[in-house]
């Protein structure tokens, strides 16, 4: 996909969405993975759309794995010309405690809290008012798809979210963009990512889920579409409600 094909549909969450606004200052965050990187690149490249004027930052959290590539980081921050902050903790040492493992493994969600502790108040520190989040549809959709299996619940992230407790908004501008869209642009843009080094890569029930999707497009190639499209049909959402049991 090209690149103009990923700004387009930014620009149509951005429009349906209001993620971005003049005067903004939007920290990305920027975990290495290709989502975040073809989000800065994309990003940068809207600040030059007509009546956009917006700052970037990067902020990297450094989760403390001591194979991690950061020097690739750095290349592409200067590439690329972006302020990038790498913030060095000591989340992968709290998260190989034992008792903050599970069955002998570290704790994606824990590591998620803290790496999101970490940004907000980065993000704050260095003046921004937003965070924009790599995640794009697929992403939402098997989102949607453990929330159903492990919590009850019909859920999804939203393109953007007040945190009230930060005074900060999270926007996700990729949410229209399939997976497969953003491996195509990465590679047809040559945008670098750094290799993967956590533990739980390829073992999660995110990971799951990914793979069960798979199979289902396989069998129905138009669910994909139609999935994703499902996320805003607030119209023709029909569920079991109080009232309707009451009668
Ligand atoms: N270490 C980190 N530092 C900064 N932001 C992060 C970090 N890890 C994750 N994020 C943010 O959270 C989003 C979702 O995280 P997730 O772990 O699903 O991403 P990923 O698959 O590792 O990488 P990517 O989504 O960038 O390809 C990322 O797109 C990124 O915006």
């Amino acid at each position: 996909m090209k690149i103009q094909n990923i700004l387009r549909q930014i620009r149509k969450a951005d429009q349906d969405f209001n993620l971005i606004e003049d005067g903004d200052k939007i920290a990305i965050a920027l975990s290495g993975g290709k989502d975040s990187m073809l989000l800065f690149v994309s990003l940068k490249m809207y600040q030059n759309f007509k009546g956009k004027n917006f700052d970037l930052i990067g902020i990297h959290v450094d989760v403390g794995f001591e194979e991690f590539e950061h020097e690739l980081m750095k290349e592409f921050a200067r590439q690329y010309d972006l302020e990038l902050y790498i913030e060095k903790t000591k989340i992968f040492s709290i998260l190989s405690l034992e008792k903050n493992q599970k069955n002998g493994k570290i704790q994606c969600s824990l590591c998620s809290t803290l790496k999101k502790g970490v940004l907000f108040e980065k993000a704050k520190e260095y003046g921004c008012n937003k965070i924009a989040l790599g995640h794009h549809g697929d992403d939402a959709i098997e989102t949607l798809l453990l929330n159903m299996i492990h919590g009850s619940k019909i859920a999804t992230f939203s393109p953007k979210q007040y945190m009230s407790r930060m005074d900060m908004d999270m926007i996700r501008p990729m949410v229209y963009l399939k997976e497969e869209e953003i491996v195509e642009a990465c590679k047809a843009n040559q945008i670098p990512s750094v290799r993967r080094v956590c533990p739980n890569d390829g073992y999660t029930q995110r990971q799951e889920a990914k793979e069960l999707m798979e199979k289902f497009y396989k069998l129905y190639p138009m669910a994909h579409d139609n999935f994703l499209n499902s996320l805003s049909n607030e119209e023709q959402v029909s569920l079991w409600n109080k009232d309707l049991r009451s009668k």
